[in-house]
């Protein structure tokens, strides 16, 4: 690893980069806090009209599939294309990519465009690389490492960054494999939460010189305020509001001495 999660942190404090979020109903607002919270500016422009030109003056793109409708992938494919253009990293999180004709396609089509990162939950990378997937809806039902395989050939085949989160995270570039751990068992409990580290990936990849250092240094921070934020709350409904808090207060030097990450 070149750049350590709290150096990475460090950059994007000093200077807050703007990532354009092509996201869901659901995370819309809380992806938003949870990017101000962080350290980022994010802004949520999603029209086929737009969404090509703001990519040309963001730092990364991020489309999340979790509430389709014809417009908005007309609007993710105008949006990937101008980060394509600008030389911008783009983020793919493909929500229950493993339910629908219409998901695994657009997600297919997504991929084949080539992302710089992509993240899901199990089930989702399951799907993705073609494998059996348990997933219900829009909630991962696998074990991150029975996906671990399946990420690799998928990095290896795309060139991108996959990350599957879970209980404990695992990000490869197809040959580079990091683990990471932390987090709280209210994390999948608070909805969009994996929709705003998706978000805050295409956050890091604006500092980083290597977005699979981007993609753990994302993966650590939320971990790392998840670990903080759990003995502070009462249970899922308080966790969120502590979450964000636990984002913001975490320094650099606190994510470099506290981060779980293994590589192997
Ligand atoms: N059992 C767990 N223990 C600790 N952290 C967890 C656990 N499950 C998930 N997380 C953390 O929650 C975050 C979101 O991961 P998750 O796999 O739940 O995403 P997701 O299924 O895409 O979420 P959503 O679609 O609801 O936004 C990650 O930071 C992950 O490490
Ligand atoms: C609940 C839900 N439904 C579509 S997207 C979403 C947010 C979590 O992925
Ligand atoms: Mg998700």
């Amino acid at each position: 690893m070149t750049q350590s999660p709290g150096a990475l942190l460090g950059a994007l404090r000093t200077s807050p980069p703007l990532v354009q979020c092509l996201t869901n109903y659901v995370a819309m607002n809380i992806a938003a806090n949870v990017l101000l919270a962080a350290g980022a500016s994010p802004a949520m422009v999603s029209d086929a009209e737009e969404a090509g030109e703001f990519a040309g003056i963001a730092g990364a793109v991020t489309v999340n599939i979790g509430t389709l409708s014809a417009p908005f992938i007309a609007g993710c494919h105008a949006a990937i294309a101008g980060a394509k253009a600008a030389g911008r990293p783009w983020v793919l999180d493909p929500v229950a990519c493993q339910a629908t004709a219409l998901r695994r396609r657009v997600s297919a089509e997504m991929v084949a465009a080539g992302p710089t990162i992509v993240r899901g939950n199990a089930s989702e990378v399951l799907s993705l690389a073609g494998e059996e997937s348990q997933g219900q809806g829009v909630d991962g039902r696998d074990e991150v490492d029975a996906a671990a395989p399946g990420a690799r050939r998928l990095a290896e085949k795309t060139g991108a960054i996959v990350a599957v989160t879970g209980a404990v995270d695992l990000v490869t570039d197809g040959t580079r494999v990091a683990r990471i751990a932390g987090g709280s068992i209210y994390m999948p409990m608070n909805t969009a939460i994996g929709c705003s580290l998706t978000a805050l990936c295409g956050a890091y990849a604006t500092v980083a010189d290597d977005p699979f250092d981007a993609t753990v240094g994302a993966l650590a921070h939320f971990a790392e305020a998840g670990r903080a934020a759990h003995p502070l709350a009462d249970g899922p409904g308080t966790f969120g509001p502590r979450f964000v808090d636990a984002l913001r207060a975490l320094t650099p030097e606190a994510l470099d001495r506290t981060a779980e990450v293994r590589f192997q």
